[in-house]
């Protein structure tokens, strides 16, 4: 019997988990993997036993003080559990538990941990090394990553924060020269930072060597006040994740040691003569780092929301489907199903390809160490695209599963405002996604140049199909083939398709006379199509390659209705661009809709089962509406109850304003 199933829960629910065809705790262990699934439920459990880690009220009904307030106190007690309750050696252990304990709408280490400190390790030389990431790790500090400022975030040539180099004191002056290059946005700098990771415009024996890190402090270790010419502090309310102190940051002429600017591949000599480093955008790997990121976090974004969507969708009666048969779940509609399970469908296909990607990720870190930076570009290429397509997919889906709740899926209380305000910053933050999709781009215009000189690079899993020559007709049939060779054939078609059509309107567009820059720019949608096409072919070829690795029948048939979801979906999605030559027919794309069609059908009795093998806690979801109990209208009741606008029955200035109003305007009428 599935774990989930407990007395008292909502029977509605208890019925969809009965009707599954496989073991949840099986799929779950192969979801996770048996060691994490292991973990994650002693770490879930350690949580549960240390009530300190509760919230005093659900956040919803917390001023912006009581937010940061609360998320500082549970940061520190986080913090002081780490060594007893997680191995802090692996990621997914620290990240699982931050999770449980902080929530994901931000607390005081977040730029810590996944900026400063990928910085250190990447950036800083063995010596700045040695005494910055121990005291890092210890937490002797807390440090953020500034960046952007008021005036640039994607132009980081244009950054206008100086830091020009002294050799007669051997010191950096740090200086703000206009409003616009004040630091603007990094997460945790405007109260809780003391230290900062700050981008640079390095100038030295009067020239400027463009932008680079430096590892500042802020704040008086002790007082904890602004150090002398430094003016920081909060941007203010934000669309989401207002329990972060995102800040503002400005220099005014402040010397630093020469050494505080980061020296692994980059150098300033103590004469002022400038070092290069052997790759120039070696600095920026703590973006690359979050935009691999980034992938996994979008697919843990969209299975709590479809586990919050299936589950009241389960305990949700409205209509009838068949007259006189009584109201059915809402979760039996066709068009309830093809809002919400294509979400569960991309969700587990960003999870797979968010794996391979942070490998890749810490494979290139590793070469670089080693000298090797080879595959440096190529990570950059994989995971811009990878970030934009899956922060932007991931934001639609969740907005999906909003709206297939209802009225409810519109309060606070079920969960989705916080899912979502917290997802949507990632078509934004780590590179502007247009911006990402035109890294992609360069990368793919690059092999379009090769493809057409007969010159193709060195193999490359993620790009070789390229120059692969596939079918000229798409073969896609009725006939079932568990590899997909014919979906997959049609997304390279795709992506080869319109790389080079777009290559070549580049070509044709400089032959008429524009300048690169100008045909580049008058191509850009189609150069962002031709992104979009990569990626999918390079998450739907993962997601095909990872189900077939699957043992038990069971378990793979679950996937594989996943993936004929999945893949026809897609294939309906970029219908347009498959019938727009003639590759694919009408005839082909009905196949596909039934597929999918077919695909929903399948899922459907699994529906339940499958979200609860994602193994997302209540305490992670913070939803009345996915409440593993189902139990969702009294507890509603109860969370509308402790809105601190019901503390009065009558509002303490009701007579001053309606009260009076009315008063009045009876008064009024009696005349
Ligand atoms: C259970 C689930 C667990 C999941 C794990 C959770 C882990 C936690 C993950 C954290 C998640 C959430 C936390 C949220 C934190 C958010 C914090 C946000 C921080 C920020 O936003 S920091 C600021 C980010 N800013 C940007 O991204 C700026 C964007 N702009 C740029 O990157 C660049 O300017 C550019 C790419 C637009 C262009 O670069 P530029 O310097 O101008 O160079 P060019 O001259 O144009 O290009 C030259 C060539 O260099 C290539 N290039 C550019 N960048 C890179 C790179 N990084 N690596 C390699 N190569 C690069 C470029 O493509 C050019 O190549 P080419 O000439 O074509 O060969
Ligand atoms: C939630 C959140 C957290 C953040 N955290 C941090 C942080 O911790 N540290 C930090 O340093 N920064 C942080 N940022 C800033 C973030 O990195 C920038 O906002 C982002 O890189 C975009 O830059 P921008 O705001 O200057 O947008 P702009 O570059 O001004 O972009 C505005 C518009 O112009 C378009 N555009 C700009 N350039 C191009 C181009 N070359 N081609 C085509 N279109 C273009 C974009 O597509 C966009 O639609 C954060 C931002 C957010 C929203």
């Amino acid at each position: 019997m599935s774990r989930y199933i407990r007395e008292g829960d909502n029977p509605d629910l208890t019925e969809e988990r009965r009707k599954a065809s496989f073991d949840t705790e099986a799929m779950a262990e192969l979801f996770w993997g048996a060691r994490n699934l292991m973990r994650r439920r002693e770490i879930a459990n350690y949580v549960e036993q240390h009530r300190e880690f509760d919230d005093p009220q659900p956040t919803a009904f917390m001023t912006r003080e009581e937010l940061i307030e609360n998320a500082t106190r549970k940061a520190v007690l986080t913090m002081e559990h780490a060594e007893k309750a997680i191995d802090i050696t692996r990621d997914e252990e620290s990240h699982y538990f931050n999770a449980l304990t902080m929530g994901i709408d931000g607390n005081p280490f977040g730029l810590h941990l996944v900026m400063a400190i990928p910085t250190i390790m990447n950036n800083a030389d063995e010596g700045q090394q040695d005494e910055w990431l121990p005291k890092a790790l210890n937490r002797e500090f807390i440090a953020t990553y500034a960046q952007t400022e008021m005036g640039h975030g994607t132009n980081l040539k244009k950054l206008e924060t100086t830091a020009t180099y002294d050799p007669k004191t051997q010191e950096f002056i740090l200086h703000s020269p206009t409003i616009t290059s004040t630091k603007w946005w990094p997460g945790n700098l405007g109260k809780s930072s003391n230290y900062s990771v700050v981008m640079a415009q390095l100038y030295s024996q009067g020239k400027c060597y463009g932008a680079h890190p430096f590892f500042v402090q802020l704040r008086d270790l002790r007082t904890h006040k602004p150090l002398p010419g430094i003016t920081v502090g909060d941007i203010g309310p934000k669309f989401g994740i207002n329990t972060n102190d995102n800040g503002f940051l400005r220099f005014d002429q402040v010397r630093i040691p020469r050494r505080s600017m980061f020296m692994k591949h980059a150098k300033i000599l103590p004469d002022g003569t400038y070092v290069p480093p052997s790759h120039s955008k070696l600095n920026y790997s703590a973006m690359v780092y979050v935009r691999a990121a980034v992938v996994s976090l979008m697919a843990s974004h969209l299975l709590a929301c479809s586990t919050i969507a299936v589950r009241y969708s389960c305990i949700r009666r409205q209509g009838e489907i068949t007259p006189g048969t009584g109201e059915v779940k809402v979760l039996d509609y066709q068009t309830q199903q093809y809002r919400i399970f294509p979400q569960i469908a991309r969700g587990v296909a960003f999870r797979l390809s968010g794996n391979y990607i942070i490998q890749l990720y810490r494979q290139t870190m590793t070469d670089i160490k080693n000298g090797d930076i080879s595959a440096v570009p190529d990570l950059h290429a994989i995971s811009c695209g990878l970030k934009a397509v899956t922060s932007y997919q991931g934001a639609l889906g969740l907005e999906q599963c909003r709206m297939a709740c209802g009225g409810h899926g519109y309060l606070q209380a079920s969960g989705f405002p916080l899912q979502y305000t917290v997802a949507i910053g990632a078509c934004t933050y780590e590179g502007e996604n247009m911006v990402m999709l035109l890294q992609t781009a360069r990368h793919l215009i690059k092999m379009a140049k090769a493809i057409r000189s007969g010159r193709p690079p060195k193999p490359n899993k993620v790009i070789d199909y390229l120059f692969k020559k596939g079918p000229t007709k798409c073969l896609i049939d009725q006939t079932y083939d568990p590899n997909y060779q014919s979906v997959l054939e049609a997304f390279e078609h795709l992506s080869r398709r319109v790389t080079l059509e777009v290559y070549d309107r580049l070509v044709q567009l400089q032959q008429q006379g524009r300048s690169y820059e100008l045909a580049w720019n008058e191509c850009a949608v189609d150069l962002c199509k031709a992104t979009r096409a990569h990626v999918r072919t390079f998450l739907a070829k993962t997601f095909v390659e990872e189900v077939n690795k699957i043992a038990d029948i069971s378990l793979k048939s679950v996937f594989q209705d996943l993936l004929q979801l999945y893949l026809f979906y897609e294939v309906t999605e970029c219908a347009a661009g498959l019938l727009e030559d003639g590759f694919m027919s009408g005839q082909q794309l009905t196949y596909a809709k039934k597929n999918v069609y077919d695909a929903l059908a399948k899922i459907r009795p699994n529906a339940a089962a499958i979200v609860d093998s994602f193994d997302i806690s209540d305490r992670e979801l913070q939803s009345v509406l996915g409440r593993r109990d189902g139990n969702v209208y009294e507890n509603l009741l109860k969370w509308a109850q402790m809105s601190p606008l019901n503390k009065h029955d009558v509002l303490p200035f009701h007579h001053k304003y309606l009260g009076k109003m009315m008063d009045e305007a009876r008064q009024k009428s009696k005349l």
